[in-house]
C-alpha cells in the first residue's frame, strides 16, 4: 500500500495570511495529504482549517526549515509550498536558501508564492 502523500507548508510572517487563505481554498485536496509545517505556520493553518492533519515542527528561525530539508532528503516530502517574504531580512536566510536548494536537488514541486501554489494544486488529482 502506498503511503499518504506529504506536503510541506511554510510561510514567512508577512505571508501567513496568504497561507491561511491557501489552506482554506484548497481544504478539500489538502484533507487527503499529510502536512508538515514550521511551527508558527502550522498553528495558523490549524486555526484556519482545524480538520487538516498538520505536524508542526520547530519555528523556522529555530531550525524548522532545516527539519523540512531533512525530510525532503529522506524522501518523505512530495511537494513544498513556501511563501517567502522577499522584502524582509531574515536571521535564518541561509536556512531558507538551503531548503530551496534541497527541493531543487531532489526535484520536488516547489511553489514560492500563492499564484504558483494555486496552479500546482489544480494539477493534483483528488
Ligand atoms: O521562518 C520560517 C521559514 O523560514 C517560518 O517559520 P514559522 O512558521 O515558525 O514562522
Amino acid at each position: 500500500m502506498s503511503r499518504t502523500r506529504c506536503i510541506a507548508l511554510i510561510a514567512h510572517d508577512q505571508k501567513k495570511d496568504d497561507m491561511a487563505e491557501f489552506a482554506r481554498r484548497h481544504k478539500a485536496k489538502l484533507m487527503g495529504w499529510r502536512i508538515v509545517a514550521t511551527g508558527t505556520t502550522g498553528g495558523r493553518i490549524k486555526e484556519a482549517v482545524s480538520e487538516l492533519d498538520v505536524t508542526r515542527l520547530k519555528s523556522g528561525p529555530l531550525g524548522g526549515d532545516q527539519q523540512i530539508g531533512a525530510l525532503i532528503s529522506t524522501g518523505e516530502v512530495d511537494m513544498l509550498v513556501f511563501f517567502v517574504d522577499p522584502l524582509t531580512p531574515m536571521p535564518h536566510d541561509v536556512d531558507v536558501k538551503a531548503l530551496m536548494r534541497l527541493a531543487t536537488v531532489y526535484d520536488i514541486p516547489m511553489a514560492l508564492n500563492l499564484s504558483t501554489a494555486d496552479i500546482l494544486m489544480q494539477t493534483l488529482t483528488a
